[in-house]
């Protein structure tokens, strides 16, 4: 079996050096390039704490890269304004995106699932690639069938630039999904000082905390009369979110159309 050839794209980054760790040690994949904003021409090898590990051109031009270098799959773990350009382009180059990503609009979401419809191509898109969130996704979605109250708290590090998280978004959604609509709080409520109550989405709260120390970390809070309910998921290391990416790159070679959540793509 040929091994699944594969461009990265934010390999310096917090994910996209565990990214880098994966592809080149799972032997039926191959990296064959890196997409970076800085440092054109050089080689992965040349950065400091890559020296040992993969011997693969840097490109800045994602047009340039993808016309001199063959690919299957596209990882894309870079920031919510560059990475709906490389997906858009890896498309319509004939390359399958697998993007960790967030901050992605709706409407971009929707350009993407027609643009995979128009190429016959797969697309994934999995604003948390850990199982145990994916998990607690779910797990929240059927909660909510008898829960209408809810309100989602997410955690994470202080260098994240979204918010709310990726994570949260598809919480509120996929409870949204199934939840009897309801404007939540006191019908009076009053902020006493904006953003008191977090976002809204859907009549339901969200609320986002950034410290230094975090990693990711969300709690959907379930109440009712007398009782309440809270399902919690914590990653601790960003390895954590690997396995879900390795499955994601194996399943987008084998699927053609778009994937919103990896929730839609496991057994
Ligand atoms: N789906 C999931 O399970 C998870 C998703 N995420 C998401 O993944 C994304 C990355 O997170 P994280 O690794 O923590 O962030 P980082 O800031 O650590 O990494 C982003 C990397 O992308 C680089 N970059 C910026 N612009 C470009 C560009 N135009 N082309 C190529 N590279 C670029 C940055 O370079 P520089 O630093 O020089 O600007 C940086 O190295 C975020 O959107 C985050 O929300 C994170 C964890 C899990
Ligand atoms: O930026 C992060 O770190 C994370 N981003 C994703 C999100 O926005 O949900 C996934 C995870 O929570 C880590």
């Amino acid at each position: 079996m040929n091994p699944i050839k594969i461009i990265i794209a934010g390999p310096r980054g917090r994910m996209g050096r565990e990214a880098v760790n994966l592809v080149t040690n799972t032997e039926h994949f191959e990296l064959t390039a890196v997409l970076d904003h800085k440092f054109d021409g050089m080689m992965l090898s040349d950065l400091e704490g890559f020296q040992s590990i993969a011997n693969v051109p840097i490109y800045t031009d994602i047009d340039i890269c993808l016309q001199k270098i063959e690919a299957d799959v596209l990882i894309d773990l870079t920031t919510p304004e560059a990475g709906p350009h490389h997906v858009r382009t890896a498309l319509n180059y004939n390359v399958r995106p697998v993007v960790g990503t967030t901050g992605f609009s709706k409407e971009e979401l929707q350009e993407f699932e027609e643009l995979c419809k128009q190429k016959e191509l797969g697309c994934i898109i999995a604003p948390n690639f850990a199982i145990g969130a994916v998990l607690m996704m779910k797990f929240s979605q059927l909660a909510a069938k008898y829960f209408q109250d809810v309100e989602i708290v997410e955690m994470h590090h202080d260098k994240k630039l979204d918010a709310p998280s990726g994570t949260a978004v598809k919480t509120a959604e996929m409870i949204a999904a199934v939840r009897e609509a309801k404007k939540q709080g006191h019908p009076n409520e009053k902020e006493t000082i904006q953003g008191a109550r977090g976002a809204e989405y859907d009549g339901m709260h969200i609320h986002s905390v950034r410290l230094p120390g975090l990693i990711a970390h969300q709690q959907v809070m379930f109440g009712s009369d007398g009782q309440s309910l809270t399902i919690r998921h914590d990653s601790f290391n960003r390895a954590s979110f690997m396995s879900g990416v390795k499955v994601a790159v194996e399943t987008v070679m084998k699927h053609n159309g778009f994937v919103y959540g990896l929730e839609n793509i496991l057994d």
